[in-house]
């Protein structure tokens, strides 16, 4: 059984959100189509209109503001200093100041307005995204590698920041300058303008190949990273593994390489990145020269003023700065687009409970599940389980044996609801669990696992997670039946210990208490139970038995068995074998049947190798087969 139900058996993590939509993890994207992207796009402003139109008119204010001093500087140069009109000074002063002043207002209030607005985008579409991803299909899981999920969640919506936040106003800002700049630069000189305007050109297209370039590096680095980090995640993970195979070295090794493909990565964008600092700083220096040459004639002939170069080469700058900025937010906003692209493809795929047919709200649970004549397969034309039929009538144990692989985890996903199957059905109450409402019957279903999943914080907040609103007199009684509270009343803290991650400062047998304990909380009407393989010693044994006890009574209990003192008392026995019910019955029917149950009791013979043995059981049975 795996220690997970339903847990993928490969590493799908390789394979995409939707295959045929996504490439694997480092390989180029495609672009999404503009088509596509506006809409979405448009999907973020719509709610924000107010906000956006009004930053918009900030931004015209903010940039016209940014215009004075560039404007008054042929006023300062050619009335006050060459034409002595000493009573301007105050007057060019004041402008100045005042533009200055609002600028910096509407700068604040924009960067306040926007960044804002776009960090509480990030935060909703975070929210949104992640519950999404929970309330999709086991599939999807096991399709997707985890480091793949948390930058989906995390990193992708990261991008809207742009679009929303100060990316696309700061866009249309740029454009707005350059073109007024254009305007006044053409006014004071049409020759001038067209020659350099013409080189500033060639310049843009080269920035904008070099952007086209760096693009699918950036994108790149999204996925070598979220493949990176997913790994690492892993085998941090699982370190008591990896130091258990002495294999520290081999992860370092492919950590290594992960890190050496992002430094190759992030090294060919750097050198992109210079050759435009580069070629900018030499195009500047074209221009620029190319200004004093064509400025010096143009005075020479008389037809500029000195203020009039003056203000012709600052208001050049005011056009070169939006131009380089236009064509750097330009990628931004492609990268956001794809971001938004990725985050809608996650938030499109169809969560269990979509579409019409789950409709069935199930009360409370009897407990009577039927499979009916039930083949399923995970991938198409491998069939697992086949013309699985039997009855569990409510608040009795079926008990599931069989070799590796034989099916017996797949049976319990399909009753968990985690598949469909493709022929027969399964019914619950009467009703076909193909078309019940989930969250009504997953509400009644308890799972204890022989690998406890707990979380990385305090041992009542673990017993909690099943039922978060439970008083503390419930869930000390669970603690209490489920003998918790023996080992927690001996911490120093008591319940508010933490218990690390996945719970290593509690030993197995206490872990799988505390998980008895959560399941007695959630008090559901069918339980599912995969034992542990693994021998505790018999105290400890005795205890789990004496939960279990209790926690199976007047539930119908499905239990992937690997004790003897469970399958005897197991209401009906299943034998799976290579996805078909070889055998089935009562512990002693079976044994009598001398079949494949049979076989499998004794196959190892001597009683302390039984495979169906929890430790001190074996003394019964040498007691049993004395009598
Ligand atoms: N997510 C999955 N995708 C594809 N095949 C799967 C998946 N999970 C299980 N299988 C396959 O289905 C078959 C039955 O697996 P299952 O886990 O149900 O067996 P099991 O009886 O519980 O085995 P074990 O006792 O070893 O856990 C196996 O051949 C397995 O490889």
């Amino acid at each position: 059984m795996s220690s997970s139900l339903g847990a993928p058996r490969m590493h799908a993590g390789d394979r995409p959100i939707r295959s045929h939509k996504t490439p694997p993890g480092g390989e180029k994207r495609p672009k999404p189509p503009l088509k596509k992207v506006l809409p979405q796009v448009w999907a973020l402003f719509r709610p924000r209109l107010g906000l956006v139109v009004g930053s918009f008119l900030l931004m015209i204010v903010n940039r016209a503001c940014g215009l004075v001093l560039p404007a008054s500087s042929r006023y300062l140069i050619d009335n006050v200093m060459y034409h002595g009109q000493s009573s301007l000074l105050p007057k060019i002063i004041a402008m100045v100041a005042a533009a200055t002043m609002i600028q910096g207002i509407t700068t604040y209030a924009l960067s306040q307005l926007l960044s804002t607005e776009g960090q509480k985008l990030i935060a909703e579409l975070r929210r949104k995204v992640q519950e999404h991803i929970g309330r999709l299909p086991v599939e999807f899981y096991d399709r997707n590698r985890t480091g793949v999920l948390v930058s989906r969640i995390m990193t992708d919506v990261e991008g809207v920041r742009n679009i929303i936040g100060t990316g696309l106003v700061e866009f249309v800002g740029g454009l707005l300058t350059a073109s007024i700049a254009f305007v006044v630069l053409i006014r004071l000189s049409t020759r001038m303008t067209l020659l350099t305007f013409s080189i500033l050109l060639i310049f843009a297209v080269i920035l904008m190949r070099a952007f086209k370039t760096i693009r699918p590096i950036f994108r790149q680095r999204g996925a070598i990273s979220a493949e990176v980090t997913g790994r690492l995640t892993e085998s941090l993970g699982g370190v008591r593994v990896v130091k258990g195979y002495h294999a520290e070295e081999s992860e370092a090794n492919v950590f290594a390489g992960g890190v050496q493909r992002l430094l190759t990565n992030v090294l060919s964008s750097l050198r992109a990145q210079s050759m435009m600092t580069l070629s900018s700083t030499m195009v500047l220096g074209v221009v620029g020269g190319l200004v004093m040459y064509l400025g010096g004639r143009e005075h020479t002939a008389g037809r500029l003023t000195v203020g009039g170069y003056v203000e012709y080469t600052m208001f050049l700058t005011f056009m070169i700065a939006p131009m380089v900025q236009l064509v750097s937010i330009g990628t931004q906003l492609t990268e956001a687009a794809a971001g938004l692209d990725r985050t809608n493809e996650v938030l499109a795929e169809l969560t269990e409970d979509a579409g019409s047919k789950r409709k069935a709200e199930l009360g409370t649970l009897r407990g009577d599940v039927r499979f009916e004549h039930v083949s399923f397969e995970y991938e198409e034309g491998k069939p697992v389980l086949h013309d699985i039929d039997f009855v569990a009538r409510p608040g009795t144990s079926t008990a599931l044996v069989g070799s590796s692989g034989s099916g017996k985890s797949t049976i319990i996903s399909l009753v968990c609801a985690f598949h469909t199957a493709q022929q027969g059905r399964v019914v619950v109450d009467g009703v076909d669990l193909a078309d019940v409402k989930l969250s009504s019957y997953r509400s009644q279903l308890g799972v204890v696992l022989q690998e406890t999943f707990l979380f990385d914080g305090t041992v009542r907040e673990n017993v909690l997670f099943s039922r978060p609103e439970a008083t503390e007199e419930q869930w000390r009684e669970a603690c209490r039946i489920a003998r918790v509270d023996e080992f927690v009343e001996r911490f120093p803290e008591g319940y508010e210990t933490i218990v690390g991650e996945r719970g290593v400062k509690l030993s197995g047998g206490q872990r799988q208490r505390l998980s008895i304990a959560r399941a007695i909380l959630a008090d559901p009407r069918i339980l599912i139970l995969d034992e542990a393989t693994s021998s505790l010693d018999s105290e400890s044994e005795a205890l789990i038995q004496e939960g279990l006890n209790y926690l199976m009574r007047g539930r119908t209990t499905f239990v992937i068995a690997h004790r003897l003192s469970t399958i005897r008392r197991a209401d009906q026995i299943l034998v799976v074998e290579q996805g078909r019910i070889r055998e089935r019955g009562r512990h002693e029917e079976l044994l009598a049947m001398g079949g494949r149950y049979y076989e499998l009791y004794t196959r190892q013979h001597g009683v302390e190798m039984n495979m169906f043995l929890a430790p001190g059981e074996g003394d019964k049975l040498e007691e049993e087969a004395k009598a």
